[in-house]
């Protein structure tokens, strides 16, 4: 018997007949990968709303259908995006709550869709992936993201839990334990040289983006692993601007500082035997010097990675007002500083074009156009591609509301 209840809404891409249309009463359709086929269909479009009747073997499920922007005619060029089996990443980064974690969660449905068996990484401490995909993603490990046709995968880096091991790995090796047991002994000149280096008080205030930084290392380890090499595309969903561009330069300060330590390690534990054991000479345990030459190794590869102009893409996402145009401009001028790769910009939450007369909405958007009359003229911005994604009358989350706009981005 065929049983009827309401689900949440599924998304159109416009208000017109003519998208309504397309589904016509005979034509079954896949919503969410499952075949549908509908029987019912009622429009109340002076609410700007509809409801259908689907039936799928016998249940009968109740959908609203909202409608909402019309697409948008600037193109991603997602067929490049999509092309090759060689793996790919895709960091996307803006100014806090423009729309980040919505167009990376997006995408990574979008490749997962289109055969790519993709993996979705939050290194920004206030993780919203769980929230983004509504589905409980956390515990810092690989977790299947229920829905995409190919496999995707989520991993939320515990940024506490990772600063914790490289805390660990460094005090072994000349942090704030060391540097006090040194003291002891009078070594003062030693003391002196650690003194230099001011690991030890970083790690204890560290400044922001040190936590991206050693997430995205975390990241890159995670990676060595087999489990991992079935990924064909990487997208990061990253911290906030500030963060971003702090973590940019990191990497090679990182290196500098454990290359420095490694070095000293290595005079001081050939001058007594004592200060030797200190370093972790046990048998059966590893040398605590060896982890940090592969952290050491990892923010080298963090770095590479950044500035690979072939496999590694920096997504800049904005919304169309003054200052967050002019923050991504910054942006965008910092990365090329640092040549991080940048092609496009994503201008999210752009108002659609209605026929009503909304005061409001017509200030609203005559604000908007003179944001982004300025992407025109900005030195660093016009030369990107501009994709434009309308803001929506409803909250981006779930699988549905995903793949909704990420059909509406990616193209
Ligand atoms: N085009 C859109 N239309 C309507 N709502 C949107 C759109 N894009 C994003 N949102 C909503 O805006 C809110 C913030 O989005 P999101 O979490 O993706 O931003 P963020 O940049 O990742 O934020 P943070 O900087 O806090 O990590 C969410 O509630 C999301 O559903």
């Amino acid at each position: 018997m065929a049983t009827t209840f309401t689900s949440s809404p599924i998304f159109f891409p416009s208000s017109s007949s003519a998208s309504l249309n397309r589904i016509s009463l005979n034509n079954p359709f896949k919503l969410n990968a499952y075949p549908f086929s509908l029987s019912k269909f009622s429009t109340n479009f002076s609410s700007n709303s509809c409801s259908l009747a689907l039936t799928r073997k016998h249940p009968v499920r109740l959908f609203q259908v909202r409608s909402v922007a019309a697409p948008v005619e600037t193109t991603a060029g997602f067929d490049e995006m999509v092309s090759g089996t060689q793996r790919k990443y895709y960091l996307l980064g803006g100014k806090g709550g423009v729309g980040k974690t919505s167009c990376a969660a997006s995408l990574a449905v979008k490749f997962a869709n289109n055969g790519h068996p993709t993996l979705v990484v939050s290194t920004d401490p206030a993780h919203s992936l769980s929230d983004s995909f509504a589905q409980d993603l956390t515990g810092g490990t690989l977790v299947p993201v229920e829905g995409p046709l190919a496999p995707l995968f989520a991993l939320e880096i515990n940024p506490d839990q990772a600063k914790e091991e490289f805390r660990n790995a460094s005090k072994k090796n000349g942090g704030t334990g060391v540097k006090d047991f040194m003291d002891g002994m009078g070594l003062g000149m030693i003391v002196e040289q650690l003194g230099e280096l001011k690991l030890g008080e970083l790690l204890d205030t560290p400044p922001p983006g040190l936590d991206e930084a050693i997430a995205i290392s975390k990241v890159i380890q995670f990676l060595e692993l087999e489990e991992y090499n079935k990924f064909t595309r990487i997208v990061f969903d990253t911290a906030p601007t500030g963060h971003t561009l702090r973590l940019l330069s990191l990497p090679d300060f990182l290196d500098a500082s454990i290359g420095k330590i490694l070095k000293l390690r290595q005079k001081i534990s050939s001058a007594t035997s004592a200060i030797k054991s200190v370093f972790g000479q046990e048998e059966n345990r590893p040398d605590a010097a060896d982890k940090l030459q592969k952290l050491r190794e990892r923010m080298i590869k963090v770095r590479d990675l950044f500035r690979d102009t072939e496999s590694t893409e920096f997504v800049i996402v904005t919304i169309p007002t003054v200052m967050a145009i002019n923050e991504s401009s910054r942006l965008r001028s910092s990365l090329k500083k640092e040549n991080v790769p940048v092609k496009r910009l994503v201008v999210n939450q752009v108002l659609p074009p209605s026929a009503s007369d909304c005061k409001f909405c017509a200030m609203k958007r005559k604000d908007q156009t003179r944001a982004l009359d300025l992407i025109e003229t900005d030195p660093e911005l016009s030369a990107l591609t501009v994709v434009k994604a309308p803001l929506v009358d409803i909250e981006i989350r779930g699988i549905p509301a995903l793949q909704f706009l990420g059909d509406m981005l990616w193209k």
